[in-house]
């Protein structure tokens, strides 16, 4: 097995606002350099041309509506946020969830604007509705457990292995991520153990005191 994928989401977290989006990309990219594993960052949608102008590295969007040029006010437009310097998107995650109809609209309008697709789920039979739909990557995160410190590969390590098992029989080229709780080097040593290939996360790391000693400390059982 390669390399993980790590996704940081920033959510709505203040520490991760503005400026503050910027200095986290910065730490991301340098512990991504020291270590050659790719850092993804998903800043809130005004932030993204700011942190792919200034640093390099991959931005995700949080959402991306399915719809395109037109009469859509306050809709998220993929060609608008391919151009503001982001490389893929997340869809349907847990804070900003969508209908099946939508989530596979979002995904389409990704693939048009050549972004890559993230597709969040809550339980083993999303994931594999989500991995039906053929986006790049589903990412498994129960809902109790966002948020909460308590690792999702620890405390529910049956709805990883049981993604990972579904996603290999609907189609093996979707890739799986998770997520919840996950802070430490022991849960992403956990996730990958149990089959996935990388790990979305947030508050651990964009929250921390110190967020580049808290990416180094993530990535050290890799
Ligand atoms: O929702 C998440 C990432 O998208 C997980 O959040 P936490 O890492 O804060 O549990």
């Amino acid at each position: 097995m390669g390399l993980p994928f790590i996704v940081l989401n920033y959510k709505t977290y203040l520490q991760g606002t503005g400026q503050g989006a910027v200095e986290i990309a910065k730490a991301c990219k340098a512990v991504s350099e020291e270590s050659g594993i790719e850092i993804a960052v998903a800043p809130q949608l005004p932030d993204i041309y700011r942190v792919a102008s200034e640093v390099e590295l991959p931005v995700f969007s949080q959402h991306l509506d399915g719809i395109g040029a037109g009469s859509f006010t306050g809709h998220v437009f993929g060609k608008s946020i391919k151009e503001a310097g982001a490389v893929g998107t997340l869809i349907n995650h847990s804070e900003k969830r969508l209908t099946l109809a939508e989530i596979e609209a979002s995904l389409k309008a990704a693939k048009e604007f050549g972004l890559r697709s993230i597709i969040c789920t809550n339980n083993v039979p999303t994931t594999a509705a989500a991995a039906a739909l053929g986006p790049d990557y589903v990412a498994i995160e129960p809902p109790e457990l966002i948020g909460s410190g308590i690792p999702v590969s620890k405390a529910d390590p049956e709805v990883v292995s049981g993604s990972v098992e579904a996603v290999a029989k609907i189609d093996p080229r979707v890739k799986v991520l998770c997520g919840a709780g996950i802070s430490k080097g022991e849960d992403l040593r956990a996730a990958l153990d149990l089959g996935s290939q990388g790990v979305l996360l947030a508050s651990g790391i964009v929250k921390a005191a110190d967020p580049k000693a808290a990416l180094e400390d993530l990535i050290r059982l890799v």
